[in-house]
């Protein structure tokens, strides 16, 4: 099954520059495993905001929701998860 999430990252005002580098680095590795094991298909940035929008390959919600929640910044995220379906004007 196919997931779209948006994921809006908000830290609070008083975390310091050196714990956000911290999440960032646990967020690089988490985020890059999922990759390589192919359960995160693809990452973008969302322009001029500290957002992304991922997509999932997952065998069900559960799958999806231990995956979100397990993210390093799950705590400082907003997440907002539409499943795909097969578009019939698609050629692939
Ligand atoms: O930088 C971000 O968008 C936050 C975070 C969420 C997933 C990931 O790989 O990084």
């Amino acid at each position: 099954m196919l997931f779209l999430a948006r994921m809006d990252v908000t830290f609070p005002e008083s975390m310091t520059a050196e714990t956000k580098a911290e999440f960032q680095v646990k967020e690089k590795e988490y985020s890059g495993n999922l990759q390589r094991e192919g359960r995160m298909r693809d990452i973008w940035r969302v322009v001029g905001e500290y957002a992304n929008y991922s997509v999932y390959d997952v065998a069900d919600n559960d799958e999806l929701h231990t995956i979100l929640s397990g993210f390093p910044m799950y705590p400082y995220m907003d997440i907002k998860v539409t499943p795909l379906a097969k578009h019939p004007n698609s050629i692939k």
